[in-house]
């Protein structure tokens, strides 16, 4: 079996009129945690976007799991169940009436039509497990209107493992959490990466975070600048490519 988990060809994305992203290529296996960087407006969430056939494309190919995801954003349902994605801001009004359990198990649910009484000690297990593995088992009968800022990433966590996953696209999704909390969100990220073979896609204006914990870099200005592992990605010259030389001397700086 390839271990292949994302393909990128050619790809170029318009928001509005204009290329947002142009011509992009690259691919993940399996067991890599990639970052995407680049300035603000670089299109990182438009990239990633139409990765996940939410934006449509204007040229170039994607492939999961050596699906072609088709024009409008199509994918088989089996390999579609296989991308979690937690977004920049999972918008939702927290004063609705849902409990953390309810939440992870609208992850489980498996696509197509089922009896709504079928599978549900499994789906009681998986769910116990999935908050089990994000430390948070104790926050299972919690409303959501109760959690903290780090519980409900853990729990947006737990809502993406609950069923078993090879690509995980995160938006920026640690955004606000303190130090601890977002070393030991990584920490978890690195098992999960290590134990189940995801593959993880992650836009990060965090350089630092993403030379201590991403194996490979990419840097993007609506072109992809350079890429590679970190120590090649963040040198000096790869990010005045993608930030200009501004911000270089910026960071030396501090
Ligand atoms: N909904 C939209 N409609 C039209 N243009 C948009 C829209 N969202 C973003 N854009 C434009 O697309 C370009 C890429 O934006 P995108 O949000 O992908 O960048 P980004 O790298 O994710 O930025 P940031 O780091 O600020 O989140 C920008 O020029 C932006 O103004």
């Amino acid at each position: 079996m390839s271990n292949r988990v994302l393909t990128v060809e050619n790809l170029t994305v318009h928001r509005d009129l204009y290329p947002a992203v142009q011509d992009v290529s690259f691919s993940l296996e399996a067991g890599m945690d990639a970052a995407i960087v680049g300035p603000n407006g670089a299109g990182k969430s438009t990239l990633v976007q139409a990765i996940l056939g939410i934006l449509p494309r204007q040229a170039g190919e994607v492939f999961v799991l050596g699906e072609p995801l088709g024009r409008s954003g199509q994918l088989p349902g089996q390999v579609r169940q296989q991308i979690a994605y937690l977004p920049q801001n999972f918008l939702f009004d927290r004063r609705i009436p849902i409990t953390v359990e309810e939440l992870v198990g609208l992850g489980w649910e498996p696509l197509g039509l089922r009896w709504p009484w079928t599978d549900s000690r499994q789906r009681f297990l998986a769910i116990q497990q999935a908050l089990a593995r994000v430390d948070g088992a104790y926050l299972r009968s919690y409303p959501i209107s109760a959690l903290s800022g780090g519980e409900l990433k853990r729990v947006l966590l737990a809502y993406c493992l609950v069923r078993p996953r090879r690509l995980l696209i995160l938006d920026e999704a640690l955004a606000g959490l303190d130090i601890r909390s977002e070393s030991e969100f990584y920490q978890l990220l690195c098992q999960l990466k290590r134990e189940q073979g995801w593959a993880i896609l992650q836009i990060s204006h965090d350089l630092d975070m993403v030379r201590r914990h991403c194996d490979r870099v990419l840097c993007l200005n609506r072109t992809l600048r350079c890429q590679g592992v970190p120590e090649v990605a963040l040198a000096p010259d790869s990010l005045a490519a993608a930030y200009g030389t501004e911000f270089v001397r910026y960071r030396h700086r501090h």
